[in-house]
């Protein structure tokens, strides 16, 4: 940046009053010489001042464009593979992997190093440099202080809750049972079971009671989106973990980074099983009785590679079924609470009819059950309500022909 220029000294001449005329007259006219060179220079160092404010005025102005266009478009993410001459960058795109070299503005290429993380526009220009959040966050991680589910929330799995609290939340809260009864509690927690049966819920419930963060990654985004990146994703979300300890890490869909070899045969293959080894190398340094609490779940257990249940991975197994009939009872009672029901509703008979819904499915019959009374212009919920929600729950799923959830057991 250049430094100001300095500003010439006011001119000073002492004219002696006793000097003969001619004398006096060539005094005073250096000294308007003088007075008139330094209004010269301070001219020009206006001018310099007035062009250098309107350099700052356009460049404020493109920023603010900038900012304008960050806020409004949506952008891509991309990793930068080499930052070559001429302010130029190769850019891959996570995603279709597709490379693309691009030019980039000269305030961000000085930021930039291979492997960076960047956002692109349209046009895979640059817009800014991601920063580890941003980018996690980005990355479909999804981060909640404190989230708000507790343990009343859930209905009809009380033993699973009791197993889950024991696994993940005492050695989080009362380490020291662990040290002095000298014992290692479960390194990583697996919750499987079918959909919708609660197993985010029991997850987020332990984070709320324990005032923990709650950190959560799909294993399907992880290696849909994310080709090439799932094993330093891991590593992200360990630190991240790290960061904001005490935290609980939730890995949904753990089987698409733990699929049986066998099972999968593509070319993705030797990717999944590098982010699953990264992992487990993760669980394997990380200390069981520390601030933080890995619980994973599966829909597929049968598929799950056995290599993660060791001892010191997830090592304590843990089902959640479809809830029974007082299970189901249990969770419409708590999914109504805050709805306003008639006396008539008789939830012992409709657990009777919902046998085979999930958590998931009683919470939708709810919410139908409410817009019958909305479409009947009442603001009370009654029995047929639930009944004629149950009708068109069953009707709507006759018509859909593969309405298999596709979950299987060992
Ligand atoms: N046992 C339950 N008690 C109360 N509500 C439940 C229960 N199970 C599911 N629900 C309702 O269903 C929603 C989805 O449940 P959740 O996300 O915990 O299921 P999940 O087992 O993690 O499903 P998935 O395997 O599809 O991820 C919850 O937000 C909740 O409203």
């Amino acid at each position: 940046m250049s430094r100001s220029p300095s500003i010439p000294d006011r001119p000073h001449r002492d004219i002696d009053p006793d000097l003969p005329d001619d004398e006096r007259l060539e005094a005073l006219r250096d000294h308007y010489q003088d007075l008139v060179d330094v209004n010269e220079q301070l001219s020009e160092q206006l001018d310099d001042a007035d062009e250098r404010r309107e350099q700052l005025r356009e460049r404020v102005d493109r920023i603010e464009r900038e900012n304008e266009t960050l806020k409004s478009s949506s952008l891509y993410i991309a990793t930068v593979e080499d930052v070559l001459e001429n302010e130029e960058v190769i850019v891959k795109q996570h995603g279709n992997n597709q490379e693309v070299l691009t030019d980039v503005s000269p305030r961000i290429v000085e930021q930039i190093e291979p492997g960076d993380r960047v956002a692109v526009n349209d046009s895979f220009a640059i817009q800014t440099v991601l920063n580890a959040e941003t980018d996690a966050r980005a990355q479909s991680m999804e981060i909640t202080e404190r989230p708000e589910v507790t343990y009343a929330d859930i209905g009809g799995i009380d033993e699973q809750v009791r197993e889950v609290r024991e696994a993940v939340e005492q050695p989080l809260a009362e380490p020291e049972l662990f040290t002095e009864v000298g014992i290692e509690p479960p390194s990583g927690v697996l919750l499987y079971g079918p959909p919708g049966t609660g197993k985010t819920m029991l997850a987020k419930a332990v984070a709320n009671e324990t005032d923990a963060t709650f950190i959560k990654m799909a294993g399907s985004e992880l290696v849909r989106k994310f080709i090439g990146e799932g094993s330093r994703l891991v590593r992200d979300l360990f630190e991240m973990a790290r960061e904001r300890e005490p935290a609980i890490i939730f890995i949904d869909e753990i089987d698409a980074i733990a699929t049986r070899r066998s099972e999968s045969k593509t070319s993705g293959d030797a990717e999944v099983q590098r982010t699953m080894m990264q992992l487990l190398s993760e669980m394997d340094g990380f200390e069981a009785r520390g601030e933080i609490r890995i619980i994973a779940a599966t829909n597929r257990f049968d598929m799950l590679d056995r290599a993660i249940l060791r001892p010191g991975r997830f090592d304590r197994l843990i089902e959640v079924p479809e809830p029974d009939r007082d299970g189901r009872e249990q969770i419409l009672e708590i999914h109504t609470r805050g709805m306003n029901v008639a006396d008539d509703v008789d939830f012992a008979a409709l657990a009777d009819d919902t046998e085979g819904y999930s958590g998931a499915e009683i919470e939708s019959l709810s919410t139908e059950a409410g817009m019958f009374a909305i479409r009947n212009d009442r603001n009370e919920v009654t029995h047929q309500d639930f009944v004629e929600a149950l009708e068109k729950i069953e009707e709507d799923d006759s018509s859909d022909v593969i309405s298999s959830p596709g979950y299987f057991y060992q």
